[in-house]
């Protein structure tokens, strides 16, 4: 038998059948895409220079060229996912000892309890300390930006709740170890690998335990401990730093068997005067707290709705960390981010299939993914600033420079630098607990490089994406590893109005990117990133400007349509073929991708109309933000996505109605463009019959058709429905007010 140690920790695969089929359709793709562009500046040339159509028609024809510039400029640069994806396997059970594993820190963070109930934190703290590694090596922070008492309350009873949790997971090997998840699990078959009596007898006993537990969360939370309204604004905007180890004297004299990691509550200082740069902010206090305490060389980041539904994460991560051939350039490995909570029929599409299912896996092919949010595991190192083989500064005058004053976080950054705290503990040591507080304080960054080069950056509310591309082209790789078991589990937006902030934040996030001096396309080329590689991480980037052609096709060749204008070659012209070929061929790749990947029919049709949603709108916004950001007039918000769950919208959802409670104006483009559509569609057929002209509008008629059956569900709500998830009144009032513009509009443009 080989010796384990000889065994690779890691396998890579390249399905050869894919690549061939993706590069053969990108070609065949590409070639349409130029025919048609060719076909509309050569038209608009002679239009231009022949004078043969009057000048509002041909700015209809440069409205099209235009956004079929950007459409084809976005999905060549989507194209570069398809060309190598690659699928990974990891081995945990191959890795020495536990006592050769290196130490990791997981980071949690939670921003507002009223948006992020406690209870859910909790069960996302306990999975994360009952993660599958040495407990000793395993210290779990939680940032608290809310800064809420009921928060620490609720830590110090999920760290006792831990204490007994943890022992029964070991002992009957539960895999799913957040226990709400765990008691709600629906099998009969429980998670357990004994399933004698006495383990239905210990899990009984445990299920009392939790609902003790969560019993005691839940009337702290309503006995108002998160306090009146004012006052949490104000611990919100304006507080001091605190932070406190967990049972620090309790796990000190625990037996080895039941030994437990370390659990921190950090909550930093804030005031109204200084920027708190959102989660990337938190994520770098936690970074210099924990370094005082812990310093894990390794990090765990997860969102606090997200939380460990497989404890060998841990340990697949380092699979691919020790590689001594991976690991000196390798900064993270990042896991999908999965949910619990998706319905059958997803009409939001949370999966976010093409992200995890397929473009995650094209960037692995290359130089690997981008940073995700939550569940990877980074080397800390990698945070710090420098390129995998360059050492930091050796002058201490630029050491403080780059990191802030803190001498003891400096003695930290060496490799070999050693932890000592479980010797003195924080809450008996008066100077260390001093220099945690001085490093979650506000000013602690002045004139440092956190947030532009060391840690987490601020030059995006998307920190995730801004951090992972910086990375990149400072000479870092990643591994993207998607086990067959999601190992970890989170919640997604359960009704519109959630969906379309977050989108928006998204699309904001990610153009503050694009038009910065860090913009992807010409900062990763600079940087002597791979072109592909480039690519890839740029259509991010430019995604949000799928809205200009969105809005452009929704409108312009209806417009056209209701005064009988022809804006696309006719049925019997061969030009016709092209724009065919393009949508069939467009349509068949995404259809055969979802069902590859493991979707339906229906996931198609879903994620083709929440596209052309977004577009029009969360999109549209967000280039509105950025916009309006540019000019100077406003800073973009983060807008946290709420994790409360009203019964009736979980109801609606799961049924599969779209629910547009509480969306405001963000809703007017989508609305307005559905009966922008209808009445396109009507008024176009009408003219198809009278005048008998069906082959030159054939192109228009049939996309406002099928423009017009995807809008179904938001017709149906504002003029169908009178239920409360319905659109709401006034933004139908207000979008039929933008429709008539637009008609009028297009009557003046195309009738002159
Ligand atoms: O000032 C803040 C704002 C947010 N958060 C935390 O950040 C996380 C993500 O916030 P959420 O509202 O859940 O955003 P999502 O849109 O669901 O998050 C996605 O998008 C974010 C970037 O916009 C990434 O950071 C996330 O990891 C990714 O899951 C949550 O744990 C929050 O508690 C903070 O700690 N402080
Ligand atoms: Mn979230």
């Amino acid at each position: 038998m080989e010796n384990r140690e000889t065994l690779p920790l890691h396998t890579l695969q390249v399905n050869k059948a894919i690549v061939t089929m993706n590069r053969a359709y990108i070609s065949v793709h590409s070639l349409l895409v130029l025919a048609l562009l060719y076909y509309r500046a050569s038209c608009l040339f002679f239009f231009l220079t022949s004078h043969s159509q009057p000048w509002t028609f041909t700015l209809a024809w440069f409205l099209l060229l235009t956004s079929e510039l950007i459409l084809s400029f976005i999905w060549l640069l989507g194209s570069a996912y398809r060309w190598q994806p690659v699928s990974r396997a990891a081995f945990p059970e191959r890795l020495s000892d536990d006592h050769r594993l290196p130490e990791i820190d997981v980071f949690i963070c939670t921003a507002d309890p009223s948006k992020e109930p406690p209870l859910e934190v909790m069960n996302t703290v306990v999975s994360a300390m009952a993660l599958d590694y040495p407990a000793e090596k395993l210290w779990v922070y939680l940032s608290d930006d809310g800064g809420a008492d009921v928060t620490l309350y609720a830590m110090r009873q999920a760290f006792s709740f831990a204490k007994v949790w943890l022992p029964f997971c070991r002992k009957y090997g539960v895999r799913t170890r957040c226990p709400n998840a765990y008691f709600s699990m629906e099998n009969k078959e429980y998670d357990g690998q004994i399933r004698s009596a006495e383990f239905l007898n210990e899990r009984e006993k445990m299920k009392f335990m939790y609902e003790t537990f969560t019993e005691q969360v839940e009337r702290a939370v309503e006995m108002g401990l998160i306090g009146d309204d004012n006052l949490s604004k104000a611990a919100k905007a304006d507080r001091a730093p605190l932070i406190e180890v967990i049972g620090e004297k309790e796990l000190d004299i625990m037996e080895d068997h039941d030994k437990m990691p370390h659990l921190v509550y950090v909550r930093r200082e804030k005031r109204p005067t200084h920027p708190h740069n959102f989660k990337a902010g938190a994520l770098n206090v936690l970074l210099r707290v924990s370094s005082l305490l812990s310093n894990g060389s390794y990090v765990l980041v997860l969102d606090c709705d997200m939380y460990s539904n497989d404890p060998t994460s841990a340990k697949a991560a380092m699979c691919f960390h020790l590689d001594p051939t991976l690991s000196p350039s390798l900064a993270f490995v990042q896991f999908p981010q999965m949910f619990h909570n998706i319905s059958p029929n997803d009409i939001y599409c949370g999966q976010l299939r093409e992200f995890f299912k397929v473009w995650w896996y094209g960037c692995d092919g290359l130089n690997g993914p981008l940073l995700s949010g939550t569940g990877f595991y980074i080397k800390r190192a990698a945070l710090y600033g420098t390129a995998p083989a360059l050492d930091l500064p050796k002058d201490l005058i630029q050491l403080r420079q780059w990191f802030g004053h803190s001498n003891e976080l400096l003695r930290t950054l060496p490799s070999d630098y050693k932890c000592n705290i479980v010797d003195n503990g924080l809450q008996s040591n008066g100077l260390l607990q001093q220099e945690a507080h001085l490093l979650a304080s506000c000013n602690y960054e002045k004139g440092t490089k956190w947030g532009k080069q060391v840690g987490f950056l601020y030059d995006s509310l998307v920190e995730d994406y801004v951090t992972g591309f910086r990375l990149h082209c400072r000479g870092w790789n990643s591994v993207y590893y998607d086990p067959p078991r999601p190992q970890f589990l989170g919640s997604t937006p359960n009704n519109m109005n959630d969906f379309l902030v977050q989108n928006k934040r998204w699309s904001s996030g990610l153009l503050e990117v694009t038009f910065s001096r860090f913009c992807p396309l010409t900062y990763g080329i600079m940087s002597g990133h791979s072109i592909l590689h480039t690519m890839c991480i740029s259509y991010c980037a430019f995604m949000p400007l799928y809205s200009i052609f969105a809005l452009c096709y929704a409108t312009v060749p209806q417009l056209g349509l209701l005064n009988g204008i022809s804006l696309y070659p006719k049925v019997s012209d061969p030009w016709f073929a092209v724009f065919a070929a393009i949508f069939i061929s467009g349509s068949c790749q995404h259809l055969l991708e979802v069902l590859h990947t493991g979707g339906s029919f229906r996931m198609w049709w879903n994620e083709l109309r929440i596209w052309m949603i977004k577009s029009v709108t969360a999109n549209f916004f967000g280039c509105l933000d950025i916009a309006i950001k540019l000019i100077g007039v406003k800073q973009v918000d983060f807008g946290l996505t709420s994790k409360v769950t009203e019964e009736d919208q979980v109801d609606r959802y799961a049924k599969g109605i779209f629910d547009f409670q509480g969306s405001g104006l963000i809703l007017v483009p989508v609305v307005t463009s559905s009966i922008l559509n209808m009445a396109a569609l009507i008024g176009g057929v009408w003219r198809v019959i009278v005048e008998g002209n069906y082959s030159e509008l054939m192109v228009q008629l049939f996309l406002t058709l099928f423009i017009t059956i995807s809008s179904y569900p938001i017709i149906e709500g504002f003029a169908i429905r009178r239920d409360v998830g319905r659109v709401p009144p006034l933004i139908t009032f207000f979008s039929l007010i933008c429709t008539m513009v637009l008609l009028s509009l297009g009557f003046i443009v195309f009738t002159m």
